[in-house]
């Protein structure tokens, strides 16, 4: 095997190690400009979402072509399915800016959120790999996990596509930059946590907390339990996942250590953007994407009123002292996505 040597880009612009990475980005600019601002925000999030709602169609045993576009391509099927509720904005967004380029749904999906969490400070580079095929079906029903799931099931489900319970807890690091629009009868963009901006562990902390009270007036019914802090929405999965005895040492861990969180969610996020793909017919165009920025907060801070006294821990690990910020009382919606 020769030494790979980096090639120029036609454009006279960029360096690549693989001349067929260069058509990435011009699609790098479109998303960048007129999908997401530039920024860490509502379409960002929902392109997120996106990746894991298209790759977790993924079963040993009901089959499905994961992270292969399908929730696009048969947006038609995948978008009756109830758990994939509220994903059809990113959708037709996302098929609008597709349908201006030569890239399979599979590998935009994908693409998009590689790219977007560079706007996220404290995200990890996530490698990407181009080339995925169409896709040949839609998912099959009942593989996406809903908030009222039982953890039983959410693990099993995540079992049977490949991840072991650790993973999980590293993939919902993604529930630091989120909000729900779908959950509160009528609120939209109710954050997860106070910095849904940031891709920092404050999440995995402010979960930990005794839930109070609800950002709105609740939905139970559809996976809603209250929060410890005003204007922040939880949802039981993350509630259990941070409490069950599998899982809440990680969920601790990650909590208290930033960097740890960061680099596991990646490796996780690979790996959830390959299920379904033979990684050996994939062109490694991984040197497209660009460093996320650096978080200014090193570590998860205590907001105002909260202490150690109001954590339901019952991972038996010592729970480090972390900073508080006083000023942090509350959190604001985050802002709906423009019209484009
Ligand atoms: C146990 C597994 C999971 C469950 C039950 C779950 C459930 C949910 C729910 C109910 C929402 C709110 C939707 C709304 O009301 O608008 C949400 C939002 C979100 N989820 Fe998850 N999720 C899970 C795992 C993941 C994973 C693995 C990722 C990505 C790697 C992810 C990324 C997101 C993002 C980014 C949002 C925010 C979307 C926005 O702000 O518009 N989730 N999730
Ligand atoms: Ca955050
Ligand atoms: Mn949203």
């Amino acid at each position: 095997v020769p030494a790979s040597r980096p090639v120029k880009c036609p454009d006279g612009q960029h360096t690549v190690q693989n001349q067929a990475c260069c058509v990435l980005f011009p699609i790098m600019e479109d998303i960048q400009d007129n999908l997401f601002d530039n920024e860490c925000g509502e379409d960002f999030h929902e392109s997120l979402r996106l990746t894991f709602h298209d790759a977790i169609g993924f079963s040993r045993k009901a089959g499905g072509g994961g992270a292969d576009g399908s929730i696009i391509t048969f947006s038609d099927t995948e978008l009756g399915f109830h758990a994939n509720n509220g994903v059809e904005d990113i959708v037709n967004a996302q098929k609008d800016v597709i349908s201006r380029h030569n890239i399979s749904a599979g590998d935009f999906i994908q693409f998009a959120g590689a790219v977007g969490l560079t706007n996220c400070p404290g995200a990890p580079r996530i490698p990407f790999f181009m080339g995925r095929p169409n896709a040949k079906a839609a998912s099959p029903p009942d593989l996406v996990p809903e908030p009222f799931d039982p953890i039983d099931k959410i693990l099993a489900r995540f079992n049977d596509a490949g991840f072991s319970p650790r993973e999980v807890v590293a993939l919902l690091a993604s529930h630091s930059t989120a909000a729900s629009d779908n959950i509160e009868p009528n609120l939209r963009g109710v954050p997860f946590d106070t910095t849904p901006s940031e891709f920092d562990s404050q999440f995995f902390l402010e979960t930990l907390f005794k839930g109070t009270a609800f950002p709105g007036e609740g939905n139970p019914a559809g996976g809603e339990v209250k929060s410890p802090i005003a204007g922040e929405i939880r949802i039981a999965s993350d509630q259990g996942l941070a409490r069950d005895p599998r899982t809440a040492c990680d969920w601790q861990e990650f909590a208290t250590n930033q960097p740890k969180m960061s680099s596991e969610f990646g490796t996780a996020m690979l790996k959830m953007s390959l299920l379904g793909q033979d990684k050996r017919k994939l062109i490694d165009c991984s040197d497209v994407i660009p460093q996320a920025k650096a978080l200014k907060v090193k570590q998860a801070h205590f907001p105002a009123n909260l202490t150690r006294k109001d954590l339901e821990l019952t991972c038996k690990k010592p729970f480090p002292t972390l900073p508080a910020d006083p000023t942090v009382t509350s959190v604001a919606p985050v802002p709906p996505a423009e019209d484009s």
